[in-house]
């Protein structure tokens, strides 16, 4: 406990009693993260809407889900599979879906976004939120890499916004980061916190920096693997291998990236390598564009550095 004291404490005191206790969620982007934000949100006790484009796409996330809620419950409930049967259909009884935020906003404590990364998506997406939303919603995003205040500066709630970074796969990854942005207010950020514990997440503090702690160190990181690849200086494979044993990462740096999203990868790089050109670190990947070029995202398409079935 001492360790979350010290990595959230801020610079002015705590008002935790007038914090927004978060039971009903909204989470607009029903891919890898929204999902599984929903699925974690809804296995704890929360009211859920998941929203995104289409129905297809909605019940895809549900199937992912329900996919994914039952590995959990194989572990969980390893000697009685009727107690984890049961506990699949509970969470997904908390969980709704719908093609228009209007149909959950107003009712929703919490408006998380998990979309895709692009500043102007994100901003009028929040736009049109905050007509939907009543005055105690908080809004928040789970963006990778752009700052928070960018995306809040859309709204009129900026006190009522701030960051809750989320990793992937979700149900597994402990951390969550919480940012908060010179406007958030001290309720907001500690609703955010108390949200992120209600998860049984381990949440920690950031500034509103680009990338925020781990991916400020993480992407970089990737990048340089595949830079080094490009020089011809080892293969993906034998940097992969050379990672998770020489290094103890539980996946090497292509195979993470698949993971992650090429496009959400290129996204990032390119948003940070617009505003800071000369820093050799965000320099952009030929063979990274090439792939996103093809469509080949990485594991959500079958095919990224890799192949899936
Ligand atoms: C880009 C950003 O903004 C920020 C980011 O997210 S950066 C990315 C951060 N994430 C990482 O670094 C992930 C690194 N990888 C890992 O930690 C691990 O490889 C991993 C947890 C993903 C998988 O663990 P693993 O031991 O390598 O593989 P695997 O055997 O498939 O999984 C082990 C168990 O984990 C659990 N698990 C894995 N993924 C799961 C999921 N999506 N849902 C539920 N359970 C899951 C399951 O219990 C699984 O056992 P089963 O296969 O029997 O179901
Ligand atoms: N992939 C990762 O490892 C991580 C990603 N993130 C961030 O989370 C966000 C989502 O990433 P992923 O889930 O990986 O992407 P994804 O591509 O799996 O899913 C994005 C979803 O958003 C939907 N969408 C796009 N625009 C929309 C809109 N205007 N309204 C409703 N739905 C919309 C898409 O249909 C898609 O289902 C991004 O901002 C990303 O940077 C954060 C942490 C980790």
């Amino acid at each position: 406990m001492a360790f979350f004291t010290h990595h959230i404490s801020r610079s002015f005191s705590s008002s935790a009693a007038r914090s927004v206790v978060i039971k009903n969620v909204t989470i607009i982007g029903g891919g890898q993260m929204g999902a599984g934000i929903a699925q974690v949100a809804a296995s704890t006790g929360h009211t859920v809407t998941l929203v995104d484009m289409s129905e297809d796409i909605l019940k895809k996330s549900v199937k992912g889900i329900e996919g994914s809620l039952k590995r959990v419950a194989k572990k969980k409930f390893a000697e009685k599979p009727e107690a984890g049967e049961e506990f699949i259909q509970k969470v997904l009884q908390n969980v709704s879906t719908a093609t228009d935020p209007a149909a959950a906003a107003p009712t929703s404590d919490l408006v998380l976004e998990a979309i895709v990364e692009n500043l102007k998506v994100k901003q009028d997406l929040f736009g049109r939120l905050d007509k939907l939303a009543p005055a105690h919603t908080i809004f928040a995003s789970n963006t990778s890499s752009l700052p928070i205040t960018d995306i809040a500066s859309s709204t009129s709630r900026q006190d009522r916004f701030g960051g809750l970074h989320f990793f992937n796969p979700v149900p597994m990854m402990k951390l969550v980061e919480v940012i908060a942005t010179p406007a958030t207010s001290q309720e907001t950020f500690d609703s955010l916190l108390n949200f992120s514990k209600a998860l049984g997440k381990a949440p920690v503090s950031c500034k509103d920096t680009p990338g925020f702690i781990v991916n400020r160190l993480l992407v970089p990181y990737m990048m340089e693997a595949l830079r080094l690849h490009e020089r011809g200086h080892g293969s993906k494979e034998d940097i992969d291998v050379a990672m998770k044993l020489g290094a103890g990462y539980p996946m090497g740096p292509f195979e993470l990236s698949d993971y992650v999203g090429l496009d959400t990868m290129k996204f990032i790089i390119d948003g940070w390598s617009e505003k800071d050109p000369d820093n050799p670190l965000f320099a952009p990947s030929e063979l990274l564009n090439k792939l996103v070029a093809e469509g080949k995202l990485g594991k959500k398409t079958g095919e990224g550095f890799y192949k899936y079935k």
